[in-house]
């Protein structure tokens, strides 16, 4: 890290103790913005770069709930909004039991950036809960979400923060959600929330862009090698929203998709995904991911967690979509003696520092997330413009929207890496095309 930089991660470092995925990702950032600083120093006088690390606001608070057998619940919830410089906060909500402020706060950060890069007007926030949805009921979640939403409801608006989903919190939950808003507030604020259903406000599109926006990225990684996804194997971590999604527009491409993945392990069908299937257990049953290979069949396999991991597969091509530090330094080493040539994040964060590290040493074409995953809230930006315009686009409009959007990300990315002589960088590309322009915001707009 340059040595201007030093003292702001150890000011960050002290400030924030035992928030580990929140450093890791200020590291990435910081770790880039070695030349803009040299460039821009009055960045440094104005400590932009210490603000932006500092959120605006962080919001803890209790969720009460009653589970089905009528004993009480309590969990905990957040709201981190970290940068209103370009926009209303705008990201998504995580239930999980693994969620702490740590992982908010990381979410948060990293939602700058990406925010930023789509080129739409909105800032950074995350939220969450220690929540987790699995094996709930209908009845449960729906309760859980309505307390939730009666602390939330007062920190959040169309013009102050906008939450959307992230892992475990889909459709059903942006339903529940939305409906508690609308009825303690009084107000049918449909720019309030995105990823809402088709009939009530929400866009064609936003279901399937934050998977289908990271094989557009892939593709526009490939093609400034003269390269295309057609006949590529590609392996998926994840059976979520952005794992299917990413798995449906590759195979669109031509490319063969042979794994999937849940926290139980993963399975690795050699003829291919069937996309389906997958569906079928993971969306509407809600079921385990070795439910596909006993549904399935033939030489489809499952393996659980502990005894191998989903890189092990040799692919052309790898996607880590489940979630954060998922794709360590020995998976890297793995896939490279494979050959891989291109990885993407389509979740946030899942490719390890070392890891990362590993794959640019080796030529390999690396998409940080921040870049390859923002198709999603660029399509919730969207969803909010129609909202504000009380429209509702077609699908081959709002897709072309994305497509025309992810060319743009790209192609900034690589303009930013060449222009500070670090070419074919997209992490650093991203980083710097990201901070700069909610730097400038924030000196154009004072100390605040
Ligand atoms: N949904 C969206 O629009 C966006 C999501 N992301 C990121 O993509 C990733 C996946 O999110 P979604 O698909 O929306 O969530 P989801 O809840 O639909 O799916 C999450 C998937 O990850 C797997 N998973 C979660 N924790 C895991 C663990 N500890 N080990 C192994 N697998 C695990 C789950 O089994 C599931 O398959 C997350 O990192 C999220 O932050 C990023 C941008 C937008
Ligand atoms: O659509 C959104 O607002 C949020 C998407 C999100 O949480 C993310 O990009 O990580």
């Amino acid at each position: 890290m340059d040595e201007k930089l030093q003292p702001v991660r150890d000011a960050v470092l002290k400030r924030n103790p035992g928030e580990k995925e929140f450093i890791q990702a200020v590291d990435e950032v910081l770790e880039s913005l070695g030349p803009v600083v040299s460039r821009r120093p009055e960045l440094l006088d104005a400590s932009v770069i210490e603000r932006i690390c500092e959120p605006e606001r962080q919001i803890i608070f209790r969720v009460p709930w009653v589970d089905d057998a009528g004993k009480v619940q309590i969990n905990r919830g957040f709201r981190v909004e970290f940068n209103s410089a370009l926009g209303p906060y705008k990201g998504g909500l995580r239930f999980h039991p693994s969620v702490y402020l740590g992982i908010i706060k990381f979410l948060g950060f990293e939602q700058i950036f990406k925010n930023s890069l789509t080129g739409m007007p909105i800032g950074g926030g995350k939220g969450g809960s220690d929540f987790s949805p699995a094996g709930r009921s209908d009845e449960e979640v729906m309760r859980f979400c309505q307390s939730f939403m009666t602390e939330l409801y007062r920190h959040i608006g169309e013009y102050t923060d906008v939450p959307a989903g992230d892992i475990g919190v889909g459709g059903r939950e942006i339903g529940y959600l939305f409906g508690q808003y609308k009825r303690i507030t009084n107000r049918y604020e449909s720019g309030v929330l995105t990823g809402k259903g088709l009939s009530w406000g929400g866009s064609l599109v936003r279901t399937e862009a934050t998977g289908y926006g990271t094989v557009m990225f892939v593709q526009d990684m490939l093609a400034s090698r003269n390269d295309t996804l057609d006949g590529k194997t590609v392996s998926v971590s994840g059976s979520g929203n952005v794992a299917i999604y990413a798995t449906e527009l590759a195979q669109r491409f031509g490319a063969n998709v042979v794994t999937a993945s849940d926290s139980s392990g993963y399975v690795h069908d050699p003829k291919g995904i069937d996309l389906e299937l997958l569906k079928q257990i993971k969306d509407v049953e809600r079921g385990r991911i070795n439910d596909y290979v006993e549904r399935r069949g033939g030489s489809a396999k499952f393996i659980p967690s502990g005894k191998g991991s989903v890189w092990e597969v040799s692919a052309d091509v790898a996607l880590p979509c489940a979630t954060q530090n998922e794709l360590h330094g020995k998976d890297a080493k793995a896939l490279l003696s494979n050959g891989v040539v291109a990885v993407a994040e389509g979740a946030n964060m899942p490719t390890t520092a070392e890891a990362t590290r590993l794959f640019q040493n080796a030529d390999v074409l690396f998409a940080p997330g921040k870049a390859a995953n923002a198709g999603g809230v660029a399509t919730s930006a969207l969803e909010m413009q129609q909202n504000a315009s009380r429209d509702s686009w077609g699908f081959d409009y709002t897709y072309d929207r994305l497509r025309e959007i992810m060319r743009g990300i790209h192609d900034n990315c690589a303009a930013s890496a060449e222009d500070y002589g670090l070419p074919g960088n997209y992490v650093a590309g991203a980083n710097i095309s990201g901070f700069m322009k909610v730097a400038d915001a924030m000196l154009a707009q004072g100390v605040i």
